[in-house]
C-alpha cells in the first residue's frame, strides 16, 4: 500500500542543539535504511520549508504507523497521511 506523507519538523526552538544534531543524524540514518529497504519510497523536501513529501510503501495501515512513531523526530513532526491508490488515467502499471 502506498501513502503519501507530509512531514513538518517542529523541533522546540530552546532545544539542546547537541539532541538536535543527534535527532536529525539517526532520523537520516533510519530514513535512508528505509530507503534502501524500499519502504521510504520517495523524500522530498518542500522548499521553503523544514518539511518533506514523502511516499512509503507498506503492507498496512498499521505498519504505516509503526514506521512514522520509529522517526526519531517523530515527537516533534507535525504528519499528514494520505492514502493511495492508481489512478485510471496512470500509464505506470508496472507500479505498486
Ligand atoms: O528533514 C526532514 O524533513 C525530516 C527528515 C526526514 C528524513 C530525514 O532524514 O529528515
Amino acid at each position: 500500500m502506498l501513502f503519501h506523507v507530509k512531514m513538518t519538523v517542529k523541533l522546540p526552538v530552546d532545544m539542546d542543539p547537541s539532541l538536535a544534531t543527534r535527532l536529525k543524524a539517526d532520523e537520516k540514518e533510519l530514513a535512508q535504511r528505509l530507503q534502501r529497504d524500499g519502504v521510504w519510497r520517495h523524500l522530498w523536501r518542500i522548499a521553503g520549508h523544514y518539511a518533506n513529501y514523502s511516499v512509503f510503501d507498506v503492507p498496512s495501515v498499521e505498519a504505516l504507523h509503526d514506521t512514522l512513531m520509529r522517526l526519531p523526530l517523530f515527537p516533534y513532526m507535525d504528519i499528514e497521511v494520505d492514502g493511495l491508490c492508481r489512478h485510471p488515467s496512470s500509464i505506470h502499471t508496472d507500479d505498486r
